[in-house]
């Protein structure tokens, strides 16, 4: 047989075989460099919302933010920026509505600054205004439409997507601040337990949780259906029990008393919540200026406003606010107001924390919170001052009445005991949001938060692509791994053969 024939021609040195072995390297370059692509981080796009929390005592403006693609996702809006507008709340505007727009400039070009121009236009503004406003309008409709429609006014100057400003009712200044909590603590999503939440602003206040129990009476009951779980909310905003109106509830109900004792002039009105040596002159219709108490004439104008430190006769004077007399429910917390008993852990914000945290009472037992309450009241005022020079003054002699009024509160209005006192949690922020109404609110609004848990993919995008690249490539060389064999026993056939 002739040499040349036996010879096995080497398959490699054929053009088709060189041909396929090119594609699948340039095939598999392909796929290396594609999953590499898909799977670097992308670069964050990111939306925004603004919500201008109009209180009774002060404006803020808070701006938040979240991943332009992730939006439904439990906790991934977060607060980006916050500003306090200067001056006092917009119902004080009510005798220069234009004052409570102009206001608002300061902190909404700041707004300008921190959102990127060209999210401008889709980014959404709300204000929502609470019992500063609710209380205005009870005494003068017209003046709280004046004030509304100078901040609308004042809003709508702004490149955002402007989209109300209006007065948010007790149920949903509750409501909402219950969501935040829940939201930021990433809580909705799981079956375990909610947490309540507690709000202490100037005006009123808001109590808010899951109970166990019924909820007797309609007004304060509320339903969600948020990510696929059924909530049903106990909810009650007590309009006038802010710190600020149950301070002139307070000492206007001492003035009362005094008066009938002693009609002399001039009328010396002996506070235990206010600290020994504490003595200024104040003006009688400054306490009587709110439609939380039928106004008192008085012959006198003024009155000398004399503090005693006495913790525990403040607190008998704080307990005279609530009425605890009538209840037409199973139980009440008062004035006639049904609550079930208060029911898991609380969050409890605002004012609960300012007061409470200045105080250094934010993780006391009840009975060393009173004691410890009892001596910082009786510290003679001076010495007050002296320790705390940098504070505003009216926050600092407010400090014992307001402590004292938030324990009366929390025991003989919401009947919180020595034994749950631990469950409450006095709280600024969650992560870097602050606890409030206003993320819940905006969450509602734009429906970030859905009825149903949104459908998640089996497995993340990225890692979907590299699982199917490394798919392909073992069936690659799966394929190889077969051609090989198949080469190599059709030749051993052939010398076999030979
Ligand atoms: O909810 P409403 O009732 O409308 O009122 P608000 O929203 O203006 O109320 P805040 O929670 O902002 O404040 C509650 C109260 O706490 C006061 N406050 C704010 N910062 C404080 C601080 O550092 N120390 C003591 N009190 C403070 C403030 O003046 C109010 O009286
Ligand atoms: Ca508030």
């Amino acid at each position: 047989m002739d040499e040349q024939g036996v010879k096995v021609k080497n398959p490699w040195h054929r053009p088709v075989v060189i041909f396929l072995a090119a594609v699948i390297i340039v095939g598999i370059i392909i796929m290396v460099a594609i999953s590499v692509v898909q799977n670097k981080p992308l670069h964050q796009k990111y939306k925004y919302g603004i919500v201008l929390d109009a209180g009774s005592s002060h404006t803020s403006v808070f701006i938040y933010e979240w991943p332009a693609e992730k939006e439904n996702n439990t906790g991934m809006v977060r607060q980006k920026h916050t500003c306090n507008v200067q001056g006092k709340g917009i119902s004080s505007y009510s005798a220069n509505p234009q004052g409570a727009g102009a206001s608002l400039q300061e902190c909404m070009e700041e707004a300008k600054q921190k959102i990127p121009a060209h999210r401008h236009p889709e980014t959404p503004v709300y204000l929502g205004a609470t019992a500063g406003m609710r209380l205005l309008r009870m005494e003068n409709e017209e003046a709280s439409d004046k004030v509304l429609d100078s901040v609308a006014h004042s809003l709508k100057s702004y490149p955002f997507s402007y989209q109300g400003a209006r007065i948010i009712s007790g149920q949903e200044e509750g409501a909402f601040g219950w969501i935040t909590v829940n939201y930021l603590s990433k809580n909705l999503r799981k079956p375990t337990g909610t947490l309540g939440a507690l709000d202490l602003g100037g005006a009123s206040t808001q109590i808010t949780f899951v109970p166990q129990q019924n909820i007797e009476s309609y007004d304060n009951s509320i339903d969600f259906r948020l990510y696929g779980n059924d909530y049903h909310l106990y909810t009650h905003s007590f309009l006038c029990y802010g710190k600020d109106q149950a301070l002139k509830l307070s000492m206007g109900k001492k003035l009362e008393s005094t008066l009938k004792a002693d009609e002399t002039d001039p009328i010396e009105l002996r506070d235990p919540c206010f600290h020994p040596g504490y003595n200024f002159t104040r003006t009688v219709p400054n306490v009587f200026n709110t439609p939380c108490m039928k106004e008192m004439k008085l012959a006198n104008e003024t009155f000398f406003h004399v503090g005693l430190g006495n913790w525990s006769q403040c607190q008998q004077s704080i307990r005279k606010v609530f009425n605890t007399i009538n209840c037409p429910y199973s139980r009440c917390s008062f004035n006639g107001v049904f609550q079930p008993s208060v029911y898991g852990d609380f969050g409890a914000f605002s004012a609960f924390f300012f007061v409470m945290d200045f105080l250094n009472l934010t993780s006391d037992t009840l009975a060393t919170t009173k004691q410890k309450l009892a001596a910082y009241c009786s510290t003679p005022w001076k010495k007050i001052v002296e320790n705390h020079p940098n504070i505003k003054e009216k926050y600092l002699s407010e400090y014992c009445f307001s402590a004292t009024y938030i324990l009366t509160l929390l025991e003989d209005g919401y009947k919180f005991t020595s034994n749950n006192w631990k469950d409450i949690r006095f709280i600024k922020k969650i992560g870097d949001s602050d606890a409030g109404w206003t993320l819940g609110y905006m969450l509602n609004l734009t429906n970030m938060i859905p009825a149903e848990a949104p459908d998640t993919p089996l497995m993340p995008y990225g890692g979907y692509v590299t699982f199917m690249f490394l798919f392909s490539l073992l069936i690659l060389v799966l394929l190889l791994l077969v051609y090989f064999y198949f080469r190599r026993s059709t030749r051993t056939g052939q010398k076999d053969i030979i």
